[in-house]
């Protein structure tokens, strides 16, 4: 597959092909602040996840991204201009933003038929996008009986008939097994690497995580954190402390300006990107330790923590982190916040 390409939008030519720029987005329903001053920007080349919580407003901005409502107040634009601008729409952006709905009498090949006539492209587009998603086996099988995996490669193949250079999708690893995440992975990491955009949203964190190189996190319609998964994980890692008595540790890391929790079996928590300068402290303090380790990073984790301070635990110094994270610092930490 071969990246599409587009004339310049007339007027925008120093817009980069592929960028969506969310700025100052608010949309209101009656009460209710869906989207809330929400900025941030996708560049093409990555996949990035859009991540939030039920009702964290990641459809409402899609769909004003994709003009099918209008905004309160603020602009969403792709190269540079709303989607309505958009020359050529459908050969610049493949969306899919609800689960697909397929006629089950229906072939794959006579459903993407169907939508491909629908946009004026030519049909035989059916079968090369039923070859990149890997289903030409399956091509004159009715979709009643496709399987969920089947189902969602046929959405995506959908998605691509334009040769769109952006691709939006809601919730495509939705119902997958392992094997289907494995190959969503290696499919969105060839979209990307041909200079595609591809917008992932997902409630599912964890399969995000296996599947997007960067992430957009929403919670209650405001930006929580952006950047790669590096730099989020980059300031919120976790140092796991045990030890008979780590009472003069905690001291002196508080001393120092770490943040972190007591759990109620004595250990600590530590926000740390590495463990030497807690390794020192234990040292000079005459710390017994039985552990000193970096938790893994977890972008659920940091979801919670970022969003709701999961964590239960008694804070040591009395700083929230949540304030931490978006935008304290401690030694070693970055917000990693890269707007
Ligand atoms: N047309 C509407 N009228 C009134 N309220 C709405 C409308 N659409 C969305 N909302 C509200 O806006 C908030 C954000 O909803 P939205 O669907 O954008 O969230 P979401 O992050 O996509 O959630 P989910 O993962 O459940 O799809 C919710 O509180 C929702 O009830």
């Amino acid at each position: 597959m071969t990246v599409a390409s587009q004339p310049p939008a007339s007027g925008h030519e120093l817009a980069p092909e592929g960028r969506i720029v969310i700025d100052n987005l608010t949309k209101v329903f009656g009460q209710q602040r869906a989207v809330d001053q929400l900025s941030f920007t996708v560049e093409p080349g990555s996949v990035t996840g859009f991540l939030g919580p039920n009702g964290a407003g990641k459809t409402t901005t899609l769909r004003m991204l994709l003009g099918l409502i209008a905004p309160t107040s603020g602009v969403a634009t792709i190269n540079g201009v709303s989607y309505h601008e958009l020359p050529l729409p459908l050969q610049t952006v493949g969306a899919a933003l609800e689960a697909s709905s397929f006629h089950p009498a229906h072939t794959g090949r006579q459903h993407l038929q169907i939508y491909a006539a629908a946009a004026g492209l030519p049909s035989r587009r059916a079968d090369e996008v039923l070859d990149i998603v890997g289903l030409s086996g399956a091509a004159t099988k009715k979709t009643k009986g496709y399987s969920m995996g089947m189902r969602q490669r046929l959405g995506l193949a959908a998605t691509l008939l334009g040769d769109p250079r952006v691709l939006i999708l809601d919730e495509p690893a939705n119902g997958l097994d392992p094997e289907g995440i494995r190959w969503l992975r290696g499919f969105f990491r060839h979209l990307a690497s041909e200079g595609r955009t591809v917008l992932v949203s997902s409630h599912q964190l964890a399969e995000i995580q296996e599947v997007a190189d960067r992430a957009v996190i929403l919670n209650r319609g405001r930006l929580v954190r952006a950047g790669t998964l590096a730099e989020l994980s980059r300031g919120t890692s976790t140092a796991i402390v045990r030890g008979p008595d780590l009472a003069p540790l905690q001291q002196a890391l508080a001393g120092a300006g770490f943040t972190g929790s007591t759990d109620p079996d004595g250990s600590m928590r530590v926000r740390a990107d590495e463990l030497t300068h807690i390794g020192h402290l234990a040292f000079i303090n005459n710390v017994e330790l039985h552990e000193l380790s970096l938790e893994a990073f977890d972008l659920e984790k940091l979801f919670f923590t970022l969003t709701e301070g999961a964590h239960q635990g008694q804070q040591f110094d009395g700083v929230d982190t949540r304030a931490a994270a978006s935008g304290g610092q401690h030694p070693g930490a970055s917000t990693g916040d890269l707007r």
